[in-house]
């Protein structure tokens, strides 16, 4: 079987003039350009979204001529024929630009998970972890190690307010980002294998789930996608002709052809000419040059919060960078919370959280992302998007993480972490003892690793991928196709100084604002320099699909519809210091603020006003049982400088990044916690 190919060069697009642009751009922007998150030098590494007014409009390119076009493709698995007509124009137009040797059109079967896995480790990209079930190791590039992000964004984001340059956004002309594209896609495939990956985001059928077709060349990112989607000729078969999103991922590694480029590992990528574009207004995302997690799992963040976070202001919902779990106290009443916390703060850990709070349960919707929409009732409820967990690795033990320890023991490829002799794997903060007989070698492949090197033995962004299923506390609602009732959303991050255990916001508005001004200390996740503390509005810095101001609009607005029960709104930080570390012993002990949190809900009088919030009155978080002592008072104390500053840091950066497009309500919420912090409040 083969497939006829014609059109050598993917579709361009042109730009109408005067229209609102999208992503997380701030105030006023050159309307015929295009916004992108871009990572030092724009020659180097781009991260590009387009704005929603693309259109369509076919014209030849310069590269179509150096493409010679193949005339046939093999399908090696799978039947183009039977795809949805829309599906297979997709899949027939990228076969034109990208080239393929073959093509492999995914069912999701077992027998295609155990091809792909067989096929991976013959080609030397993963090994066998004998210790477990079905559990796999793969170590990329050292140069393909996270989520593609702005090191050097200074220079290269638009000047926003005269002499600024914004962090919200970074924009490209139409041009660049045709050359950008048109320089890295056609013949980029050569003499690898096409994939096609139906996959669902949300249970498939379910109402508010959505559907995305990805391509891509990496087999790694099928067998990884497998895990983390719902994926599969199932997914063909509810979509039929509808639309999806489309994702288009190469490694950009050809393995033929001119001089190949890129990796020299056994992890093909090609760092030098990363770039993830989004092109909302055609419901289509592109991804060039990494393998890794949310650079090539394109369900992630690009679909599932990016476009996401676009489909769900225009439909009236959520997409949001939250964890959803359940919480059960000692009486046996259960409610559900949604906490968003930036990448490598701590969502998984809560979301699979063992109470160390006697009476209290835990259970685990998702770890990353919800999506939440308000019912005809008025009561918000969120799925769940995704099917697996892509959770940092270090740190993770029988101690911080028992619930995730247990899930990974089958079925888990993990992503450079070390390995043992004796077939595991090994991490920084995995706190178990190693027998002598037993050795280990980096995710660099030093063997015989050695503490005393001073080298991590496991990236610091290492990764397991899990199916949720297999996690021991799944909660029994977890694939509820109308989603779980959210009473309580929660905002957390890094804080070392100044930031107190736990606060309420004073309502619905305040709680917009506490969202707006969350701000952490960076974490290997995405590439910063040293440990900063950046703003991450929502947790969402890196994946808002448009405008911040109107984003925060789309949260305020809420409010008006007085049919709807809003959720109480918290920010919570475990990792303020002292001098000998953490003040707040964290993982299980957080059910204690959990357990206030429910209370708090449930209408307990057991908060106080303070300048930042409502925080807990004096012994009011339950700290029975608490092997160390906590200095309490340390943990809430509110230093006046430190928030006078903090004040107008905030009111620095929503000058300069939001600008104009500040809603007037989170303006007139930093006037009055300036107020209350200048009156010792
Ligand atoms: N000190 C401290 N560290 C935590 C806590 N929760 C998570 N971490 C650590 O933060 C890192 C990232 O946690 P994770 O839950 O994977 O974050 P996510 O990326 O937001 O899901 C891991 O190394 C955790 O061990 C906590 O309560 N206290
Ligand atoms: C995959 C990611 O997730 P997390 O938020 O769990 O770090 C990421 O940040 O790229
Ligand atoms: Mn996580």
């Amino acid at each position: 079987m083969g497939v006829d190919t014609k059109m050598p060069q993917r579709q361009r697009v042109s730009f109408k003039k005067d229209e609102i642009l999208v992503g997380g751009v701030n105030q006023f922007q050159p309307t015929d350009q295009l916004f992108f998150w871009g990572r030092g030098n724009i020659s180097q590494w781009l991260f590009v979204f387009a704005s929603h007014f693309l259109k369509e409009a076919a014209s030849s390119s310069k590269f179509a001529s150096k493409i010679e076009p193949k005339r046939r493709y093999d399908i090696l698995y799978g039947n183009l024929n039977r795809l949805p007509k829309k599906v297979r124009f997709f899949v027939e137009e990228n076969a034109k630009v990208c080239q393929p040797d073959a093509i492999h059109i995914c069912d999701g079967s077992d027998k295609e998970k155990e091809l792909l896995y067989y096929m991976l480790q013959r080609d030397g990209a993963i090994k066998p972890l004998r210790k477990y079930e079905n559990c796999w190791l793969a170590t990329t590039d050292p140069a393909d190690v996270a989520r593609v992000e702005s090191q050097e964004k200074h220079d290269t984001v638009p000047r926003i307010k005269d002499g600024v340059k914004g962090t919200l956004a970074n924009w490209m002309s139409p041009e660049d980002m045709e050359t950008a594209l048109d320089s890295r896609f056609p013949g980029c495939m050569r003499g690898r294998t096409m994939y096609v990956i139906p996959f669902s985001m949300g249970p498939v059928g379910s109402p508010l789930s959505k559907i995305g077709i990805e391509i891509t060349d990496s087999a790694y990112v099928v067998a990884s996608m497998k895990i983390m989607t719902r994926m599969g000729q199932n997914v063909l078969d509810t979509l039929k002709d509808g639309d999806f999103i489309k994702c288009l991922h190469s490694v950009g590694q050809p393995v033929t052809g001119t001089a190949p480029t890129g990796s020299k590992y056994a992890w093909p990528c090609n760092p030098k000419d990363v770039l993830v574009a989004h092109l909302p207004e055609r419901n289509e995302i592109c991804s060039y040059g990494s393998g890794y997690g949310g650079n090539s799992l394109l369900g992630k963040k690009c679909f599932a919060l990016r476009i996401g976070s676009i489909l769900a202001r225009r439909e009236g919902w959520l997409a949001e960078h939250m964890l959803i779990m359940g919480v059960e106290n000692p009486q046996g009443e259960k409610k559900y919370f949604a906490a968003a916390f930036p990448s490598a703060c701590g969502k998984t850990n809560l979301a699979m959280m063992e109470p160390s709070l006697p009476g209290y349960k835990v259970t685990c919707v998702g770890d990353d992302i919800a999506w939440m929409r308000f019912d005809k009732n008025g009561q918000l409820r969120a799925i769940n998007p995704e099917a697996g967990f892509f959770g940092v690795a270090p740190g993770t033990s029988m101690k911080t993480n028992p619930n995730a320890m247990r899930t990974i023991q089958k079925n888990t490829v993990f992503t450079n972490v070390g390995a043992t002799s004796d077939g595991g794997v090994y991490w920084e903060g995995m706190d178990e003892e190693m027998p002598d007989n037993v050795s280990t070698t980096s995710w660099l492949g030093v063997e015989d690793w050695r503490k005393e090197t001073g080298k991590p033995a496991a990236h610091p962004n290492s990764r397991f991928c899990t199916p949720a299923d297999q996690c021991p506390i799944i909660d029994d609602q977890w694939e509820s196709p109308e989603g779980v009732p959210i009473e309580g959303i929660i905002f957390g991050g890094r804080r070392p100084e100044g930031v107190p255990l736990v606060y309420e916001s004073f309502d619905w508005n305040h709680g917009v604002f506490l969202g707006a001004a969350l701000k952490s200390e960076a974490t290997a996740a995405a590439e910063h320099k040293g440990k900063v503390v950046m703003h991450d509005p929502f947790a969402m810095r890196p994946f808002f699909g448009y405008n911040f101001g109107h984003y925060l609009d789309h949260w305020l607005s809420f409010q008006d519809n007085d049919k709807l029960k809003l959720p109480k709104v918290f920010h919570v930080n475990w990792f303020r210091k002292g001098p000998s570390g953490f003040l707040w012993p964290g993982f299980g002990e957080n059910s204690r603020v959990l357990d206030w949190i429910f209370r708090r809900v449930n209408g307990e009088d057991c908060a106080m006003k303070s300048a930042v919030g409502l925080v807990p009155t004096p012994d009011s978080i339950d700290l029975s049982g608490l092997k160390d002592k906590v200095d309490m008072e340390e943990l809430f104390r509110l230093p006046k400088d430190f928030w006078k500053m903090e004040v107008e840091e905030l009111n620095k950066y929503f000058e300069e990044q939001v600008g104009e497009d500040l809603p007037a309500k989170i303006r007139q919420e930093l006037k009055k916690l300036e107020q209350r912090v200048e009156s010792d409040l």
